[in-house]
């Protein structure tokens, strides 16, 4: 691991005709760091990460990733460094996962031969939970699993680094989970990840650190238990009377509550629960206070 971050972004502007899709985002991304981008649609996310893919051109703005440039990088007859930092670096698009009449099986084998250190085509296939499809032409799989192909595709070269954008969009809740094994395991052998998502869930479970982006502008990096004070927010604690009507009430101190509750009750307290605000909590009222 060196000094130098996976990923830094200073200054990041983006225009679409008057639409100011990135208005000015700094942004650092450890190695071996998992780091989600949440915000709602038209934020600015897919056009911050397709120019840190070095898909799209940028207006102003300093961007590195693996310590190189990536427009540079992606530009045609870049060189033999830029397709080397290619090769380091995972895509995964939001959703394509069709490829004319071939087989998932040729498809992966035909991706794998664009890597100087690819994976096992078939290890792979079964990673992405597809074994039982190999054969199958690719315009025949359901949306969730044309996006586990497309998953597929983003980590066959091994990558460093790889960028998947809402990867998990029309999986059912099992996929889901079995793809959040996937990012761990890819995590647990060093891969730095940049996902965007709309699941705040898939957030909490997966990322590192999170980022709020609403209007083209980063309002928010912290850790998903931290975002927004979340740690430090009064607790609700709700509970049944003897009478079974349901209290709460909020505290900074629940604790005390539980153990004043506990006193009451002479032991268990009917119905207890002591919750604080969730992730989508508070990001809903950030990204309320934003609009
Ligand atoms: N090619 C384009 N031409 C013109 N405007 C664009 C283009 N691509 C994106 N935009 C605009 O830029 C803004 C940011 O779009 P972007 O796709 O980056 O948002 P997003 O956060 O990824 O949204 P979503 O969650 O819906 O995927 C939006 O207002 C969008 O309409």
């Amino acid at each position: 691991m060196d000094d130098e971050p996976a990923i830094r972004v200073r200054g990041l502007r983006k225009a679409y005709g008057d639409t100011a899709a990135v208005g000015g985002v700094d942004l650092e991304v450890a190695h071996g760091e998992v780091f989600a981008l949440l915000g709602p649609n038209g934020a600015g996310k897919t056009t911050t990460v397709e120019i840190l893919e070095g898909y799209r051109r940028r207006d102003d703005g300093e961007v590195s990733v693996l310590g190189v440039d990536p427009e540079v990088a992606q530009r045609r007859g870049a060189g033999a460094e830029a397709k080397r930092w290619r090769d380091r670096v995972g895509i995964v698009l939001q959703g394509t996962g069709e490829f004319d009449e071939l087989s998932v099986g040729e498809v992966v084998r035909h991706f794998a031969r664009f890597y100087p250190a690819a994976d096992d085509p078939a290890a792979v296939i079964e990673r992405v939970g597809l074994s039982d499809k190999v054969r199958a032409r690719t315009h025949t799989l359901s949306g969730g699993q044309k996006r586990r192909l497309d998953v597929a595709l983003g980590i066959i070269g091994r990558p460093e680094l790889l960028f998947l954008d809402e990867p998990t969009t029309g999986f059912d809740p099992e996929a889901r989970r079995e793809f959040w094994a996937l990012i761990r395991d890819l995590q647990a052998g060093g891969t730095t990840i940049l996902l965007t998502t709309h699941y705040l869930e898939e957030a909490e479970a997966l990322a590192d650190r999170v980022g709020v982006i609403a209007r083209g502008r980063l309002i928010a990096v912290d850790t998903p238990r931290s975002l927004g004070r979340r740690d430090s927010a009064l607790a609700t604690v709700s509970w049944r009377t003897p009478e079974g009507a349901w209290q709460r009430t909020e505290s900074a101190t629940p604790t005390a509550v539980v153990a004043d509750l506990a006193a009451r009750f002479s032991g268990e307290v009917p119905g207890l629960t002591v919750t604080r605000p969730t992730l989508e909590d508070v990001y809903l009222e950030m990204i309320g206070g934003a609009a």
